[in-house]
């Protein structure tokens, strides 16, 4: 069975960062160390606010990453100026809320098909491989297929933060049902948004999942036990859940 891949959101050691507005720590800095430890790509999410990841962190990453760069941004001009500039392999289209915690849910497609459309071409042509970052919603992979974008990224957050196990299930079975409609598209299927150790391998089980993107239970985790064993921790769940 297919190996399934790993991009290693750096977002959160910007966090700490940020939080003192110290040089320290470098998200550069740690997406070597993940590379290092088996990550197969970076991701990184330059938010409007900037309260996490700053423009210089996407301009040295572009220069210092040696596997690839997932560069989200929101559907702006200035995103998308930015994006061109940097020319990440990778840009992932997300949506913003200037008040959320955290990413909420996936792009309305349907409701932005025009904008959208002109985003995906416009970074297409200039070389770049587009991802929209959408729920497990046919209407929407639908809507995604119309657009031309060659990959999703399913929101797993529900899924996440179910409250019971009723209703992971029920998520677990949406998700599954979004992943195996994308992939009968010809649509590449990654996957992303509160996955840690404890919930990553139902996920990671489907087959038809190209890549997962996790960010915040590796950073967490690396806080205790330190970003190599983080990253090669999660991984090997990865692959476990793969041949089972
Ligand atoms: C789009 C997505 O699910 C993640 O990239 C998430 O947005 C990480 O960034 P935040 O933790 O700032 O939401
Ligand atoms: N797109 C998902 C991502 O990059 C990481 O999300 P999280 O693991 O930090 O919730």
């Amino acid at each position: 069975m297919k190996e399934i891949l790993l991009g290693v959101n750096v977002d959160h050691i910007a966090t700490l960062r940020q939080a003192r507005g110290t040089t320290y720590p470098d998200p550069a800095h740690a997406a070597s160390v993940a590379e290092h430890a088996g990550a197969d790509g970076i991701t990184i999410h330059l938010r409007e606010d900037r309260r996490h990841i700053q423009d210089r962190d996407v301009y040295v990453m572009a220069k210092t990453i040696q596997t690839r760069m997932n560069l989200e941004i929101a559907v702006t001009d200035e995103m998308l100026a930015i994006a061109k500039e940097v020319q990440p392999e990778y840009v992932c289209l997300v949506p913003e809320k200037r008040e959320e915690l955290t990413t909420e849910g996936g792009l309305d497609v349907i409701g932005n098909q025009a904008k959208i459309t002109e985003a995906v071409n416009t970074l297409e042509a200039s070389g770049i491989k587009v991802s929209l970052f959408i729920d497990a919603d046919k209407a929407q992979i639908d809507a995604v297929k119309a657009t031309g974008a060659p990959y999703i990224e399913i929101h797993t957050g529900a899924y996440a933060d179910a409250e019971n196990d009723q209703e992971q299930a029920q998520e677990l079975e949406r998700i599954r049902e979004g992943v195996q409609y994308a992939h009968s598209l010809g649509i590449i299927v990654n996957a992303g948004h509160g996955l840690h150790y404890h919930n990553v391998k139902p996920i990671a089980q489907m087959p038809e999942i190209y890549e997962l993107n996790i960010g915040h239970a590796i950073i967490a985790r690396a806080a205790i036990d330190g970003l190599e064993k983080a990253v090669r921790d999660m991984k090997r769940l990865m692959l476990e859940a793969r041949q089972a």
